[in-house]
């Protein structure tokens, strides 16, 4: 579904991404773990397309990705949760929904209801500031903007970070119910191994801009786990 091979990424002189390479599989849910400043943000933004590639290429579902600009990739299908979440903290949550409509290939001018299924707090909050939401509440909303775009990949970049359980259990079982029930694919940064074990298929561990270890996520092992990711 999507592959990427041998991408080589700088920050000016820094060389950040080393060859990477990195396969994941139609319909599963990808977990991309490893230290801080591994690069794994980086290479999120190699996939979206806000940080050009030097070297290398991504395929989507066979389509060289390589050269476009983010917005034809979240038309062809990429959809972004950042890191921070990048919510608009002055507009209603509708709009902040509505931003995503006109990238959509069908120029649709209604939020699909099934964004409100999956998220009751949206529809009961659509008129209230994103700024007044909570950090889970806005998590909720980054995550239900990405899917206004339908994509067909949902790339997720910490989606727990500094929000409380019970809202990471229900962001976990959003995950999954897009994951498992409608076939999603998804990618997803993460630094909390259990929530990674709950709801991903696959891991890739990062190490010095390369992925150094992956495989189902039964088989992340306390060795892997002591030596790639304890800090
Ligand atoms: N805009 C930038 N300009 C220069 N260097 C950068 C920039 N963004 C990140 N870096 C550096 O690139 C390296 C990889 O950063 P990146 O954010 O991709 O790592 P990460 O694995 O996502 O880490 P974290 O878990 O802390 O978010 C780090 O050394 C970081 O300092």
């Amino acid at each position: 579904m999507l592959h990427i091979q041998s991408v080589n990424q700088f920050y000016n002189q820094s060389h950040i991404l080393w060859d990477l390479d990195l396969h994941l599989k139609e319909g599963t849910c990808g977990c991309l773990l490893g230290r801080n400043g591994v690069g794994k943000t980086t290479l999120l933004k190699c996939i979206t397309g806000l940080l050009p590639i030097r070297q290398g290429q991504i395929l989507l579902n066979g389509t060289d990705i390589t050269r476009m600009s983010t917005e034809n990739r979240a038309r062809g299908g990429v959809g972004y949760v950042p890191q921070g979440r990048e919510i608009f903290p002055l507009l209603t949550v509708e709009e902040n929904l509505k931003i995503s409509l006109g990238a959509r290939p069908d120029r649709a001018r209604q939020i699909p209801e099934q964004i409100y299924q999956l998220f009751p707090v949206l529809k009961e909050m659509k008129h209230r500031r994103g700024g007044d939401l909570s950090g889970g509440q806005q998590q909720q909303l980054a995550i239900g903007r990405a899917l206004v775009l339908d994509p067909k990949l949902l790339i997720l970049d910490e989606p727990t970070e500094g929000i409380q359980p019970n809202i990471v259990r229900d962001i976990g079982d959003v995950i999954r119910k897009l994951n498992n029930d409608m076939g999603l694919t998804v990618l997803l940064v993460e630094q909390k191994l259990p929530f990674a074990r709950r709801v991903a298929d696959d891991f890739f561990i990062m190490e010095r801009g390369r992925v150094v270890a992956d495989g189902p996520i039964g088989a992340l092992s306390d060795e892997l786990v002591q030596q790639y990711l304890t800090v």
